[in-house]
């Protein structure tokens, strides 16, 4: 895990991507893991605003949960907490917790463009994408520039062990229609418990 260059960038751009930032043994254990998991329709908003919306997003969602968390599961969450700690040592943002869940999307899946963090709440500071698969085709990550967020900066393609971050409330992105199935794991750094 390359964290000096994690940092520079997320300053620089608001947002950071690599290859290979995991070990893709370690990411095909968990897209194992995620075949095998019970789906469940990802929701849009929070607390009473929360609604299913599959006009914006389409993926199916389930949580890890740190006491019913496999090995690979807890070693994942191992590495954010670590990441956690530098992002803190570093840039002095104040994180606290970190969540996540797997994603799945099923062909034709996408999610709008939008931003990470919820209306009237600032927890989540940093979002975080690892890729457990490659689509065959579509499926990528549309990452808008910071300053002019109809400006498209950067399209990825997920890959196993590809890792995405940026900052929640800043870095407008976008999921392209998949032509296959695209499993990840998507979690935000938070600065309230
Ligand atoms: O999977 C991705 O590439 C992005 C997912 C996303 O934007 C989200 O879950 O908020
Ligand atoms: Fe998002």
């Amino acid at each position: 895990m390359k964290k000096e260059m994690l940092i520079e960038m997320l300053v620089e751009k608001g947002w950071f991507h690599q290859e290979d930032f995991l070990e893709q043994n370690f990411c095909l254990e968990l897209l194992a893991e995620a075949r095998h998991l019970e789906w469940k329709q990802a929701q849009i908003g929070k607390g009473d605003k929360k609604q299913e919306a599959t006009s914006i997003r389409s993926d199916s969602i389930v949580w890890i949960e740190e006491e019913s968390a496999t090995a690979a599961q807890k070693n994942y969450l191992t590495q954010m907490n670590d990441l956690m700690k530098t992002l803190n040592q570093e840039l002095y943002l104040g994180l606290k917790e970190y969540e996540c869940h797997f994603a799945q999307y099923s062909a034709a899946g996408f999610y709008k463009k939008h931003l990470d963090q919820h209306t009237g709440s600032k927890a989540r500071v940093i979002s975080s994408i690892l890729y457990l698969n490659e689509p065959q085709k579509g499926g990528e990550l549309v990452i808008y520039n910071r300053e002019k967020p109809d400006v498209i900066e950067q399209v990825i393609t997920p890959k196993p062990g590809s890792f995405v971050c940026f900052l929640s409330n800043q870095i407008y992105h976008e999921v392209l229609p998949t032509e296959s199935e695209r499993f990840s794991l998507t979690g935000w750094f938070r600065n309230t418990l």
